[in-house]
């Protein structure tokens, strides 16, 4: 059985010109981080978006490997495309409430989905939720708790469970350490590597820092307005960067 999970086939989407992604082939392997970097605006959000089917690409095909075989992600209905979102496929939003319900406890979240698949047995919901917080490094008493009344970096790792609870195989993460502080960034950078190893999780991640796809990807894809220059191992790529726009990437971030 081939390990491909995800791929895409000269995936093309542009809003206007040079506003988008083009001509993108690109691969996911089972259990494998593989990072998406480039300068704001090169279009890594919007082809995550396509990746993950919630933007039907103007050209090309996104695939994906199934029990049932080779499918085409948006010849799904939207029905089934969403349902593949919340069971088999996890997304984690920069902002952690976009991914979360900010009026339902810490342990609804991330009981939620269970429910949604039919689970029913209210103590063992419970007991799992539990499991997750403290596998996320939140502590089991605050189950009750609104996520709003969490800091930043505690909703992420909310999110995180929220998604993880269904044992996706595959993890799409927007800058999910974008918006907090450096130290709690590197605590859910190291306890995110830990948690898709330990679950064999394969990830797309998109980042503009260099340092997180350093530290997660064990492969990367360069963009620069809408298109992959470069792709490699990310220590191949990082420490011995070939094209112009990747050598430019990281000798400003060596210059800071
Ligand atoms: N819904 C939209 N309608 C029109 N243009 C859009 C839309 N979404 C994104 N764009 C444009 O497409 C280009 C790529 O945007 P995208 O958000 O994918 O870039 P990015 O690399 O993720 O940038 P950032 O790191 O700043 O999020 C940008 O020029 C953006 O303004």
């Amino acid at each position: 059985m081939s390990n491909r999970l995800l791929w895409a086939e000269n995936l093309t989407h542009l809003f206007a010109q040079n506003k988008g992604f083009m001509e993108i082939n690109c691969e996911l392997y089972r259990g494998e981080i593989l990072g998406i970097v480039g300068e704001s605006g090169s279009g890594k959000t919007t082809l995550l978006k396509s990746l993950s089917g919630r933007l039907k690409p103007s050209d090309g095909q996104v695939k994906f490997a199934d029990g049932f075989g080779e499918q085409s992600l948006y010849d799904l209905e939207e029905s089934e495309r969403r349902r593949l979102l919340r069971t088999d496929w996890g997304i984690v939003h920069q902002h952690p409430l976009d991914g979360l319900r900010p009026y339902i406890s810490a342990g609804g979240n991330i009981g939620e989905r269970l429910m949604a698949i039919g689970q029913r047995h209210y103590n063992n919901i419970r007991e799992t939720a539990k499991r997750w917080l403290i596998d996320v490094e939140i502590a089991s008493d605050r189950i009750d708790d609104l996520p709003i009344t969490f800091s930043g970096g505690m909703q992420q790792r909310l999110q995180i469970a929220r998604n993880l609870v269904m044992e996706p195989s595959i993890l799409f993460m927007d800058e999910p350490t974008g918006g907090l502080d450096v130290s709690v960034q590197a605590k859910l950078l190291d306890l995110l590597r830990k948690l898709v190893k330990q679950h064999q999780i394969a990830v797309v991640i998109v980042t503009h820092d260099l340092g997180v796809a350093r530290l997660l990807a064990d492969r990367l894809m360069v963009m620069q307005q809408g298109r992959v220059v470069e792709s490699g191992l990310t220590d191949n790529v990082l420490d011995d960067p070939k094209h112009p726009y990747t050598q430019l990437l990281v000798s400003s971030i060596l210059q800071n």
